[in-house]
């Protein structure tokens, strides 16, 4: 088509920043209404929403490129089915296998309702997202960073281990937080500016766990910050209906969305699982044959107490498998567990021992084995623990370790919930018992021996406190045997406390029986505001922190825990919540042979160590050279024994004050108070000059005393000073005994017992040989040369006398 020279074109409109600015905002508006549309035609039981291409419709583009740069392409059966669901905003109950993809199923959804929210980063908390342990939530926050990149929210990590201030500068300006509960409500009730009433969506990972007794009361307290109107998803590989949970989080006609049906177990199809029947006093032969076995595999071996994990990973470290070890539980620092974490992730061959804070969850790449070496306290840690290796698709095995007291009811309960686990036995050849290298280590390092028995008592009281009384028989046991087999030359003895304790421990087992890998559950970091007043109300001083930093070795928490008990601080009900509740429940006898430690037995298990009574109550327990240099100190523990006060007895023996205030009228009887300070100062000016008559007489004394030791010393050294008998006093003798008793020229001997007591009466100024000498100066005159005589003018008084003397008779 020709063109119209000339013709004039219509002037172009440029568009101004607020008409731009509507122009986005349409646009937007139309993306997000296509966005609904999409999702509302979303059908989940469709089946045929197999990619995360499949959605790209009724998600945003930021999150599907991040989910494509992130390598996730087709979608797992937990997240065909519950992403739908969650974008329509429903509540969810979501039960999968492990290492089914959960973390995404929620994490989705996270992010879709914030972008269709239009969330900002004015707007606030946004999403809410509990972990039971902060591993898993790092884990998570990982995961969410990567699929959640090309978004503008902001997302923080709150698990504890900073300042509560340092946290709270930053927790303000975030959109999507992923926490531990106690650390979350610790925030909510004290960090100003800091409110979840905007919150649109609450995830629970692990919710089963999230919302059992350990978590109950924290949970309960959060749940009170958050708007009703929220969408709320709960996902576990061990869910259930419960319907008091729903209530407690105000779930809204949830969806059920459960990927394994009834007839299949809750394990992934590609685990092998397997069990060993193996006496309780034979598992830690049958462990360490096992690791031998598999040196160049990467195995978890969970046990169920951090006192286990230690003692084990401390004892076999020792004999140097030829495996690298690790090992994790909640008593750790911070730092030490994601240290730990991040070295089994990137380690090709290992193996971890840890309590089940890591049972949960984690995702630890390419696990070729999960050994559970003591049984799992029910059904659903074993599912949770086995699901640490053949994750997403991958092959793993699992192998249970069972006393033959636990055989029967364990299987049986594996059994119903279809877990397919097959009978193993160890062969004989590779059956090897490292008890007597055990025993050796125990003897040689006390520190061993003291973590063994702790790994005893807290073993013994995990079975005496579990529930499920068909799987764990307490007397079925042989304790001796098993003590034996941990190295212990004995076994310590264990006291069962009577009453309401017990009840209270066994109605919230959890908190009570598995206190180490619980407080690794962030039960450590849950806030107890009561516990915090208290803390606030306890003042602290240097010493009590001496006793109570960790890490100097493996015995100082207990140290602490000893002198709490000893102390006042038990007796008054002050808070040992730094250690665990062991003692809560079962004390050991003390099986000391030092006398000292008669004092305190029935408190607690050391040998070896010292108790130093400080008066009163006060108990001190030493045994590091450090401590004891500590307790020695004068200076230092006068703050523990208080300020001293002079003390005068009566002739009854009673201890009085030096000024004891009398009574005001027994004073007023005496008479006038000035007549009676008269007569004070007379009665004491009288006392003073007779106590200076005597003092003075005292010191004349001590003076010729004095003089008289000197002398008798010099003596001894000019007259060669080579008798054996004085090379020096026994312990206990007066060092100058036997000086006192030798003879002394010129002194008579004749009465040995008045030379002791009396000083020598003043000489003649000749001072000759004695009698005995001049016999023997006749003797020799006869035969041959005559003994010398000296005079001398003087006696001699000073040793440059005395050495002249010497000299002389050297000379001849
Ligand atoms: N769609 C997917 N495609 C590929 N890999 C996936 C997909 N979804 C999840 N994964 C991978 O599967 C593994 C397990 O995922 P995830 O940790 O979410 O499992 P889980 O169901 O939460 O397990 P658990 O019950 O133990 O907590 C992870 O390594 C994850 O990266």
């Amino acid at each position: 088509m020709p063109s119209r020279a000339g013709a004039r074109q219509p002037p172009k409109h440029k568009p101004n920043k607020t008409e731009i600015k509507k122009q986005k905002r349409k646009r937007d508006h139309e993306d997000l209404q296509k966005i609904e549309e999409a999702i509302q035609e979303l059908d989940p039981k469709s089946g045929k929403i197999k990619t995360f291409a499949d959605l790209s419709s009724a998600i945003s583009p930021a999150t599907a490129s991040g989910l494509h740069s992130s390598h996730f392409t087709n979608m797992t059966e937990i997240q065909e089915q519950a992403i739908p669901l969650g974008l329509k905003g429903k509540d969810i109950l979501g039960a999968a296998k492990t290492g089914s993809g959960k973390t995404l199923a929620f994490l989705v959804p996270v992010l879709e309702k914030l972008y269709r929210a239009q969330w900002t980063e004015f707007d606030g908390l946004g999403a809410l997202i509990l972990s039971p342990t902060r591993e898993l939530a790092v884990q998570i926050f990982e995961v969410l960073r990567k699929i959640g990149r090309h978004h503008a929210f902001s997302a923080g990590l709150v698990i504890g281990g900073k300042s509560l201030k340092e946290e709270a500068e930053r927790l303000i300006r975030m959109n999507i937080l992923v926490c531990t509960p106690g650390r979350m409500l610790q925030h909510l009730d004290q960090t100003a500016g800091f409110d979840a009433n905007n919150l649109q969506i609450l995830v629970l990972d692990e919710a089963d766990r999230i919302m059992d007794l350990g978590f109950q009361s924290a949970v309960d307290a959060l749940v009170e910050h958050l708007p009703k109107s929220r969408q709320t998803l709960m996902f576990s590989a061990t869910q259930s209906k419960k319907v008091s949970d729903l209530a407690r989080l105000s779930l809204k006609d949830p969806d059920y969305v459960s990927v394994h049906q009834d007839a299949t177990a809750a394990t992934p199809a590609t685990l092998q699982q397997h069990y060993i029947v193996t006496p309780l006093p034979e598992k830690i032969d049958t462990l360490y044959g096992f690791i031998k076995a598999n040196v160049k595999s990467k195995i978890i071996v969970f046990l169920s107490s951090g006192k286990q994990v230690r003692f084990v990973y401390e004892s076999l470290r020792h004999l140097q498998p030829g495996i690298p070890l690790l090992h994790l539980h909640g008593r750790q620092k911070q730092i030490a567990r994601l240290e730990i974490t991040n070295r089994f992730t990137a380690a090709k061959t290992s193996c971890l021992f840890a309590t089940d804070v890591v049972a949960r969850g984690i995702d630890f790449p390419a696990v070729d084995w999960v050994i559970q070496a003591d049984c799992p306290e029910d059904t659903d840690t074993y599912i949770h623990r086995v699901g640490r290796t053949a994750r997403y698709e991958s092959n793993g095995r699992a192998v249970l370790f069972l006393d033959p007291s636990e055989e029967e009811g364990m299987i049986k309960k594996l059994e119903q919930r279809k877990i397919p686990i097959q009978k193993v036995h160890v062969k004989d050849k590779k059956k090897k018992t490292i008890r007597n290298n055990l025993q050796d280590m125990c003897f040689k390092n006390p520190d061993l021996k003291y973590l063994g028995q702790k790994a005893f008592i807290s073993y013994t009281r995990s079975i005496h406190l579990q529930k499920d009384k068909e799987v764990f028989k307490f007397d079925a046991h042989d304790w001796d045997a098993y003590a034996a087999s941990l190295g212990l030359p004995g076994t310590p003895q264990i006291k069962f406390q009577k009453g309401e304790d017990i009840k209270r421990i066994k109605n919230a087992p959890r908190q009570g029986m598995l206190s180490d890998s619980e407080s690794d559950m962030d039960l450590d970091g849950a806030y107890d505001k009561k516990k915090k007043d208290k803390k606030k109300q306890e003042v602290r001083t240097k010493y009590d922190k001496m006793f109570e930093r960790t890490n100097q070795d493996v015995l100082s928490s207990h140290y602490s825990k000893l002198v709490l008990d000893g102390g006042k601080a038990t007796k008054e009900g002050g808070d040992d919540d730094d250690d665990d509740d062991d003692d809560d429940f079962l004390a050991v006898k003390r099986r000391l042979n030092d006398d000292d430690l008669d004092a305190v037995s029935g408190k607690a298990p050391v040998s070896g160590a010292k108790v130093i009574e400080l008066g009163g109550d006060d108990l001190y327990v030493v045994d590091s050279k450090r401590r004891e240099k500590a307790l020695q100190s004068k200076k230092k523990m006068a703050k523990f024994r208080g300020n001293s006060s002079k003390l005068v007895f009566d002739e009854d023996g009673n201890a009085h004050e030096v000024y004891e205030l009398q009574d005001e009228e027994d004073f007023k009887q005496q008479g006038p108070a000035d007549e009676q300070r008269q007569k004070f100062v007379e009665s004491e000016t009288v006392r003073v000059k007779e106590a200076d008559v005597d003092d003075k007489l005292l010191a004349k004394q001590k003076k010729r005393e004095k003089k008289y030791k000197k002398k008798e010393r010099e003596a001894m050294e000019m007259a060669g000073g080579a008798d054996p008998r004085l090379e020096g006093p026994e312990d206990g003798e007066d060092p100058l005994a036997l000086l006192r008793s030798l003879p002394m020229a010129g002194e008579d001997r004749s009465d040995d017992g008045a030379s002791d007591a009396e000083p020598p009466k003043k000489k003649a100024k000749k001072w000759f040989q004695d009698d005995s000498d001049e016999e023997d100066a006749k003797k020799k005159s006869k035969g041959g040369k005559r003994k010398k005589v000296f005079e001398v003018d003087q006696e001699p008084e000073t040793l440059e006398d005395l050495e002249a003397l010497a000299a002389g008779l050297l000379d001849d």
